[in-house]
């Protein structure tokens, strides 16, 4: 099938060099011009474990392009939409600037399609009640709208994207729509789905739901071992063995329940806060109140973390060496949006500590973005002379360094483990004052 997506982040340029990868003809429409020159020589434009591979591979194939201009899409009978919906400056709430903008740019090119109906599917993540809104902007050409939302993780993507957990469709009211819109999105994912991957059929507003939901259960599942985390500090006892037995049982399971410097990215937060937003507007924001909770617990494990490192030099940063290994919100990603190691760093190096960053991924891009900061190619040099040193982003490489190498870069053999990712006995037998996050 001849199918476009528009809008090529984290999320669109994957699911477009994917779509490609299981055999449909792919157009990427981005309004990002690099972005746009880097994906069409078959190069990712972020950091991204299997993308690059499969992204040359099909570009090389000739079965995905990438474009500007929105003209490229008009033989495509399924248009995705993969904008951004950031958090809206000074609010809460979502910006749906660029969706309602992806789709005023779309609207002129649909029509008739020769292979059956034209759809536009919304994978963006946006508030309960947007997706009736954009079907009747795009009602009068035609074309369907179908809600279809994406849960691939960072890190992730590419595998998430062609296996993933479940496929929902919000589809249309009007039933011979809904039939025809979910048909044709069958005939798109018929790779995924001969694979038995569950397959929910729903109305827009479920489907909206579903997404908001599923996040704000990842945060609430977080912000509640990272509450527990306060209550194991106040007592002496163990974060980590305290999941790990919680974990057992399989109603509540053992992933996503690591304690640490919170969760951060281009998603749970500003999904939360968006989520409480419409809520607010549908005057329900009762139900969600808990996740206002959920956002104070997140926050109060960054400050924490600066108050771990202020304790570790004595009560005074200023003038102090930090070196902080991680920038990245999570390992094996590049994307620093909200990320606690960043925001951390930048808390310590504005209470006038000297703080030296580094990260395998992310580094590079923010000695770019930030030539203010002092960015370090490899943990070795960014330990040089630190008074502290922080785990903040567990990357694997930081997980292998070895203590007693590392101890003899240092000025003062102190860590803190933002992510309770190293061994406290290695590190202690090798002479380190080890401090964890809610573990002794
Ligand atoms: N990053 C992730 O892992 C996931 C993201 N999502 C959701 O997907 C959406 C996109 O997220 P990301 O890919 O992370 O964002 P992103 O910021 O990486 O990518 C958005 C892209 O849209 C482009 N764009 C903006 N306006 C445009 C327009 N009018 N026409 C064409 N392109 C335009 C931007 O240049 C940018 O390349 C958000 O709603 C997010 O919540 C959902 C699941 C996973
Ligand atoms: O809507 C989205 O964009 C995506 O948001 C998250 O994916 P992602 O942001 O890539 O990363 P996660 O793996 O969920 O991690 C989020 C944050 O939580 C932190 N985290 C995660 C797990 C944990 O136990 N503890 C913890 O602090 C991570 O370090 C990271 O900062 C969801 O997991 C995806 O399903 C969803 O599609």
């Amino acid at each position: 099938m001849r199918i476009s997506v528009i809008g090529c982040g984290y999320l669109g340029a994957v699911h477009a060099a994917c779509m490609a990868e299981v055999g449909h003809d792919v157009v990427g429409i981005d309004v990002d011009a690099a972005k746009v020159a880097l994906l069409s020589a078959g190069q990712a434009p972020f950091h991204e474990p299997g993308f690059n591979e499969v992204l040359a591979r099909n570009v090389a194939a000739g079965r995905l392009r990438f474009s500007t201009d929105f003209a490229d899409l008009a033989d495509a009978q399924v248009h995705f939409i993969g904008v951004g919906t950031p958090q809206a400056p000074g609010s809460i709430a979502a910006d749906l600037t660029y969706v309602d903008a992806a789709i005023t740019a779309l609207v002129p090119h649909l029509g008739e399609h020769p292979d059956g109906p034209t759809l536009v599917v919304g994978k963006s993540t946006v508030p309960v009640g947007t997706a009736a809104r954009l079907a009747e902007v795009v009602a009068p050409t035609g074309a369907h709208l179908v809600w279809n939302p994406e849960f691939l993780r960072e890190g992730f993507a590419v595998q998430d994207t062609l296996s993933p957990d479940r496929i929902v469709y919000g589809l249309p009211t009007d039933p011979a729509q809904a039939t025809a819109s979910r048909d044709t999105l069958d005939a798109v994912y018929r790779t995924l789905l001969d694979q038995d991957i569950p397959r929910l059929v729903t109305d827009y507003a479920t489907a909206e739901l579903v997404k908001v939901a599923a996040n704000s259960f990842l945060a609430t599942k977080i912000s509640f071992i990272n509450a527990m985390a306060e209550l194991c500090e106040a007592t002496g006892a163990d974060v980590t063995q305290l999941a790990e037995a919680i974990g057992h049982d399989d109603r509540i399971g053992p992933k996503f329940l690591k304690a640490g410097i919170g969760f951060g990215g281009g998603c749970l937060p500003k999904d939360i806060r968006a989520f409480m937003a419409r809520a607010g507007e549908l005057g329900v924001d009762q139900a969600l109140t808990f996740l206002r909770e959920v956002d104070n617990i997140n926050d109060r494990r960054r400050s924490h973390a600066v108050e771990l490192a202020r304790t570790a030099v004595g009560g005074e940063l200023s003038g102090k060496r930090i070196a902080v290994l991680g920038a990245a919100f999570k390992p094996n990603s590049d994307d620093m949006r909200n990320s606690p190691a960043l925001d951390i760093a930048n808390a310590i190096a504005g209470q006038g500590a000297s703080v030296v960053i580094t990260d395998p991924a992310a580094g590079p891009v923010l000695a770019r973005q930030r030539p203010d900061m002092e960015v370090a190619p490899d943990a070795a040099t960014a330990v040089a002379g630190a008074d502290v040193v922080m785990l903040l982003t567990e990357w694997q490489d930081f997980r292998d360094l070895d203590p007693a190498e590392l101890k003899a870069h240092v000025a003062t053999p102190w860590i803190i483990d933002g992510r309770n990712a190293l061994d406290p006995v290695a590190w202690r037998a090798a002479g380190w004052t080890y401090q964890g996050i809610g573990r002794p």
